[in-house]
């Protein structure tokens, strides 16, 4: 593929608009697409999203548009919507008929339905169109405020990945290259999960101990489940494994940590998905993660924990019992 001259960016969010201004401070012509028609005249007309990332306000021209055809024929297309759409919102760019790629997945999830990897739908819906993957940690507040950031980039072939670090390379933003398409997108939707278990254990008041034990322990069911998936080791200790694991599992500013920390105060998970609020994605992967633990024959304690905190509402206390009373075990396999 040649230069990336001009990048679409699906999805009008904290996340799509970040990625946007990310494009156009690298010198990218960029052209940003939203549902929603309030979103779209609000950067257009003010330069700010001020339903998703309120307080900010941008020089840079972002060209929103609620006509997915004006943006379907970049040179790149960042997808950035939640996990769970991407399989409409990619059949609805294939209409189009336009779409060169590469399409780069930045959503931090698993598709519930199926669970497939988001390149795989890719791979259904668009076949012949290179994926891409952006992973890792960093908070759209932070990257729109222009603060230093550093992520992983990932396609199939070491060129496009380099294609796309040059396409989103700033003074404040920093994208290393990798070829693991499938471990980069492994981190990130475990991690929203782990980050569930860590907030609920501050919600609850357990301690820095016990956070930093089940950081830790998370990222041994991150490791077993990544690698058996086909992840790189490497992967998985990198930015969108381990660096985003650590993020989101430490800061209240992590929406996912955040659901977590209202189940340690006592609220139960139905209660705050039927109040709706803030998009937490490890509510929608934790019990595919499971799933697909169950077929590699990998346990995954915390996650288990976490699925049935949000699907049976087991309260942070029983979850709490259940995860100490679990039989001893080697903390590594070589015993
Ligand atoms: N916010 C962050 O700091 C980061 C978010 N991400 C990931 O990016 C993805 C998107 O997250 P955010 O932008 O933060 O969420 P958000 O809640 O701020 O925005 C979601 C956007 O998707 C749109 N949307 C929702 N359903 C849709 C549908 N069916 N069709 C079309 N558009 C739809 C909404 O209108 C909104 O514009 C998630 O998977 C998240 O894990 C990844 C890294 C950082
Ligand atoms: O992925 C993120 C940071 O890397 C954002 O995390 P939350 O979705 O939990 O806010």
């Amino acid at each position: 593929m040649g230069a990336i001259r001009t990048v679409g960016v699906v999805g009008g969010g904290a996340w799509g608009t970040a990625l946007a201004l990310t494009a156009a401070r690298a010198g990218r012509e960029v052209r940003l697409w939203a549902r929603d028609t309030e979103t779209v005249s609000n950067i257009r007309s003010r330069k700010q999203n001020q339903r998703y990332l309120p307080g900010i306000t941008f020089d840079e021209d972002l060209n929103a548009t609620s006509s997915l055809r004006e943006i379907a024929d970049a040179d790149a297309i960042l997808l950035v919507t939640p996990a769970q759409t991407t399989r409409a919102l990619l059949a609805a760019l294939k209409e189009t008929g336009t779409v060169r790629g590469p399409v780069v997945l930045c959503a931090k999830g698993i598709e519930q339905t199926s669970g497939k990897l988001l390149s795989r739908i890719l791979s259904e819906e668009l076949p012949g169109v290179e994926p891409g993957v952006l992973s890792g940690p960093s908070f759209a507040d932070d990257v729109a405020r222009g603060l230093p950031t550093a992520v992983t980039v990932a396609a199939n072939s070491a060129k496009t990945a380099l294609s796309l670090c040059e396409a989103l390379q700033s003074t404040c933003f920093r994208p290393y290259a990798s070829i693991d398409v499938l471990g980069a997108q492994i981190g990130g939707a475990l991690k929203n999960v782990l980050a569930i278990a860590c907030g609920a254990v501050v919600g609850r008041k357990l301690g820095a101990s016990a956070q930093a034990a089940l950081t830790a322990r998370g990222f041994a069911e991150l490791t077993r489940l990544g690698t058996a998936m086909g992840a790189q080791g490497e992967t998985l200790t990198g930015l969108s494994g381990l660096g985003d694991l650590v993020l989101t599992c430490s800061s209240t500013q992590s929406r996912n940590f955040s659901f977590g920390l209202r189940l340690g105060e006592g609220f139960m998970a139905s209660e705050l998905i039927s109040a709706g609020g803030k998009l937490a994605e490890g509510a929608y992967s934790a019990r595919v993660a499971v799933k697909l633990a169950q077929k590699h024959d990998i346990e995954v304690p915390i996650c288990e924990t976490v699925a049935q905190m949000i699907d049976a509402d087991l309260s942070i206390d029983d979850a709490l019992n259940t995860l100490m009373a679990r039989p001893l075990k080697a903390e590594t396999e070589s015993l």
